[in-house]
């Protein structure tokens, strides 16, 4: 498992398209048939990827976490961005079709993620956080992610934004996970956009096309920074950064965070007359 250390704004200011490419984006966490996790040092998030394609993947723990097992001390939420799929979770199976959503709680001893068809197979990204109490395995599919439509085709940012694992929706210790989807001929994506220094953030880009690309803001609000982002790559948010984008077509994103509260609206608007 790669670590990622912290950085702070002043090192960020220092550096050029490679450290932070090498500091801030996953380029490669899904891989058919791994399991693949990056371990950043903000909030100990884990970020990664599982692709059963011919073979099931089970997910075990790492030596840097001095665990027996994964989630010993952790939780982990997992969305499907591909075909049909199934996870078992300590002997519980549940069908998760893509845009489903499974939570899986502390202490969950083996969790198990298998693909219905190996020519249309389950793509998983996962974000797992420390957690310190128990809550029950819980699976939303997207129509039970209370859909919101916000932004307009007038400013480029016409999106339904889809609310999993938050203080009023899947239950978690720390834990915040959900997807935002473009629409057609909208680009952008959290603009205006936010900083919330109380928890971290990952996104993660996909259903876009393989010729396309994200222009990902990251920085802050007065001195930003921008990463380029191929389909099915993550990256990593600070909690000083705003994270917001804009792509060279319409595409979906994962957001997940982990921190000092749950509140998906605690967020500090940035005015966009005020980015630098
Ligand atoms: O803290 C919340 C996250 O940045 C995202 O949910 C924002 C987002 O999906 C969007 O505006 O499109
Ligand atoms: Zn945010």
């Amino acid at each position: 498992m790669q670590i990622r250390f912290e950085s702070s704004p002043r090192e960020v200011l220092q550096m050029n398209t490679k450290a932070l490419r090498e500091n801030f984006l996953l380029e490669n966490i899904f891989q058919k048939d791994q399991v693949n996790f990056v371990y950043s040092h903000y909030d100990r998030f884990m970020i990664g990827g599982a692709i059963p394609a011919t073979v099931t993947l089970k997910l075990e723990t790492y030596d840097a976490l001095k665990s027996r097992y994964l989630l010993e001390r952790r939780e982990i939420g997992i969305i499907n961005i591909g075909g049909a799929g199934q996870i078992i979770a300590d002997g519980e199976t549940f069908d998760i079709d893509k845009l489903g959503c499974l939570y899986a709680g502390k202490e969950t001893g083996e969790i198990s993620l298998s693909s219905k068809n190996s020519t249309d197979p389950a793509i998983f990204y996962l974000l797992s956080a420390p957690a310190h109490q128990k809550y029950p395995t819980r699976l939303f599919t997207k129509e039970e992610a209370t859909p919101v439509t916000i932004g307009s085709v007038e400013t480029s940012n016409h999106r339904t934004i889809y609310k999993y694992i938050h203080s009023d929706g899947i239950q978690s210790s720390q834990l915040v996970m959900g997807l935002t989807v473009l629409q057609a001929g909208s680009v952008w994506n959290t603009m205006p956009a936010h900083t919330h220094d109380r928890r971290m953030e990952a996104y993660c880009y996909f259903d876009l096309p393989a010729n396309q690309r994200v222009l990902h803001l990251m920085g802050q609000p007065f001195e930003t920074r921008h990463l380029w982002v191929a389909n099915q790559q993550a990256v990593i948010s600070p909690p000083w950064s705003v994270h917001s984008g804009c792509g060279t077509s319409n595409y979906s994103f994962i957001w997940g965070m982990a921190g000092e509260n749950k509140d998906y609206t605690d967020m500090d608007a940035v005015l966009i007359t005020d980015l630098k």
